[in-house]
C-alpha cells in the first residue's frame, strides 16, 4: 500500500536516499535558522559546519529509546505519535543547553529504526523536531543532520551545540569567592518551569503523566469509578499530565535571562528536583563527594524546600495524582522529566520573570530555616539507584 509521500510505507521498504528525502523535508523549518550566514554549508554534507561567534561550544547528547524512555503503544491505550517522540528527543537536549545560560545552535540526530517502522511515524518525528526548535523559541538552532540506521527497536540519540552567552552557568558558582560566601551563608534555592505564556506541565506533572499512561486502561477505570467524583480529574488535567510527559516544554529563554541576572547555579531537572538538587549540593560542596578541598575540610551542603511552594504546586496535581495512585508531593518532589530549572542565587539577586525562590542550599548543620523541609534525595535513576 502506497501514496503520495510514502503513506502507508514502511521503512524498510524505502531506500535510505528515500527517507532521508522525506526526513529533510520535515526537517526543512529548522534548517536555515536567521542566526546562520546565508552561505553557510547546507545541511546533507558528510558534516555539519556550525558557526561558534562566542569561540566556544557547548555540547550535549541524549538518547532516548522505545521500550526504556517511551512506549510506542502505552498501557492505557495512548499511542506516542513520531511528533511527539521527535519534539520529546529535541527539548531534552535544547534543555541541557539552556540550562548551562546557552542558546542552541546546532542539533543533530542519530536514529536507529527497525525495518517496520511506518515511514508516517518518522517522518512526523522529524517534523517533531522541527516543532520542537520553533516552538520553544530555540529559533537559532539549525537541525543540521544526524545518522539512519536499522535496529529491533527506535532510538534516537540527539546532539546539541549550543553558544554561551557572556559564561556559563556551571552546577556551581564559577567564581570562588562565590563558592566560599555559599559553603559559608547558603542561597536561595530557585526553580523556574514556564516562561512567556507556554502551558508547561509544571513540577510533577510528567511524572503523573507517566504513570498514567503505564496504567491499563481498564484498571484507570476502576480507580476512576472507586474515586468520588469530586475528587476525580478533568479531562484538561488529564491532557496535561500525559502532555507533560510526552510533549515537555523547557523553558528556553530562562537560562541566559538567568546568566544575565547573575544567578549563581543551574541545572535542568531531568530526574526529579530532589535528585537534581542533590546533584547540584554535591557539585558546590567540598570534600569526597564531588566538588574540590580548597582549605582541606570537607563541607556539604544541604537542600531545603518551602513547604508553601511544595503545597502550591502539589495541589493542582490532587486529583491527576489520585487517579496515577501516587502522592502529589511525591511527583514534585522526585517526579522527572520535567524539564524546568533549578539553581542558586544570593538573596538580594533580582530574579528573572518565571524564576521563583523555592528554598534554600545550607551548609551541613546550619539552622534548619522555618517552614522547610529537606529536599529527599529522590528521582529517577536509570539503572535503578
Ligand atoms: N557515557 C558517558 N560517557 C562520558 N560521560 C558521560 C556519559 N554519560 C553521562 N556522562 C556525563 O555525566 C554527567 C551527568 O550525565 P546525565 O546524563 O546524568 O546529566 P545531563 O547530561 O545533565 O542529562 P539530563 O539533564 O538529561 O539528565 C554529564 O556531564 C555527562 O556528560
Ligand atoms: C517507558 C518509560 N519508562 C520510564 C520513563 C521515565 N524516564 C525515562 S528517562 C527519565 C529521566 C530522564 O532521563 P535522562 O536522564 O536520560 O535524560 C525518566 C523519568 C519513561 N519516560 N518512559
Ligand atoms: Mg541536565
Amino acid at each position: 500500500m502506497t501514496g503520495p509521500g510514502g503513506a502507508g510505507l514502511t521503512v524498510g521498504e524505502l531506500s535510505e536516499e528515500g527517507l532521508l528525502e522525506i526526513i529533510q523535508g520535515a526537517l526543512a523549518p529548522a534548517s536555515a535558522p536567521a542566526l546562520w550566514p546565508a552561505d553557510s554549508v547546507p545541511p546533507g554534507d558528510d558534516a555539519a559546519v556550525v558557526p561558534a561567534p562566542r569561540g566556544a561550544v557547548v555540547v550535549s547528547t541524549d538518547a532516548m529509546g522505545e521500550g526504556t524512555d517511551f512506549l510506542l503503544m502505552w498501557p492505557a491505550g495512548v499511542r506516542t505519535r513520531g511528533y511527539d517522540a521527535g519534539w520529546k528527543a529535541a527539548a531534552q537536549n535544547l534543555s541541557d543547553i539552556n540550562a548551562m545560560g546557552a542558546s542552541s545552535s546546532a542539533l543533530v540526530t542519530a536514529l536507529t529504526l527497525p525495518e517496520g517502522t511506518d515511514v508516517a511515524w518518522v517522518r512526523g518525528f522529524a517534523r517533531g523536531i522541527a516543532g520542537a526548535i520553533a516552538r520553544l523559541g530555540a529559533g537559532g538552532c539549525r537541525a543540521a543532520g544526524g545518522d539512519l540506521g536499522t535496529g529491533e527497536r527506535i532510538q534516537a540519540a540527539v546532539t546539541v551545540l549550543g553558544d554561551p552567552g557572556a559564561g556559563v552557568l556551571e552546577r556551581r558558582p564559577r567564581r570562588a569567592e562565590d563558592r566560599d560566601r555559599l559553603l559559608a551563608e547558603g542561597a536561595d534555592l530557585v526553580h523556574c518551569q514556564v516562561l512567556g505564556g507556554l502551558v508547561g506541565g509544571g513540577p510533577g506533572w510528567a511524572a503523573a503523566g507517566l504513570r498514567l499512561l503505564l496504567t491499563e486502561r481498564a484498571e484507570l477505570e476502576r480507580r476512576w469509578d472507586a474515586l468520588p467524583a469530586e475528587q476525580r480529574p478533568g479531562a484538561r488535567e488529564i491532557a496535561r499530565a500525559v502532555r507533560g510527559q510526552l510533549r515537555p516544554r523547557p523553558p528556553l529563554a530562562a537560562g541566559p535571562a538567568a546568566l544575565a541576572a547573575g544567578v549563581l547555579t543551574l541545572m535542568d531537572v531531568s530526574d526529579g528536583i530532589g535528585r537534581d538538587a542533590h546533584r547540584m549540593a554535591r557539585a558546590c560542596g567540598t570534600g569526597a563527594s564531588g566538588g574540590r578541598v580548597e582549605d582541606g575540610r570537607a563541607r556539604t551542603l544541604t537542600p531545603w524546600v518551602a513547604d508553601t511552594w511544595v503545597a502550591e504546586v502539589a495541589r493542582p496535581l490532587g486529583p491527576v495524582a489520585a487517579l496515577a495512585g501516587v502522592a502529589p508531593e511525591a511527583l514534585v518532589l522526585a517526579g522527572g522529566e520535567d524539564y524546568g530549572v533549578v539553581g542558586l542565587a544570593w538573596p538580594e539577586t533580582a530574579l528573572p520573570a518565571g524564576f521563583t525562590r523555592i528554598g534554600r542550599m545550607l551548609p551541613a548543620g546550619a539552622e534548619p530555616p522555618a517552614g522547610h523541609r529537606p529536599l529527599p534525595e529522590r528521582g529517577w535513576d536509570h539503572f535503578g539507584g
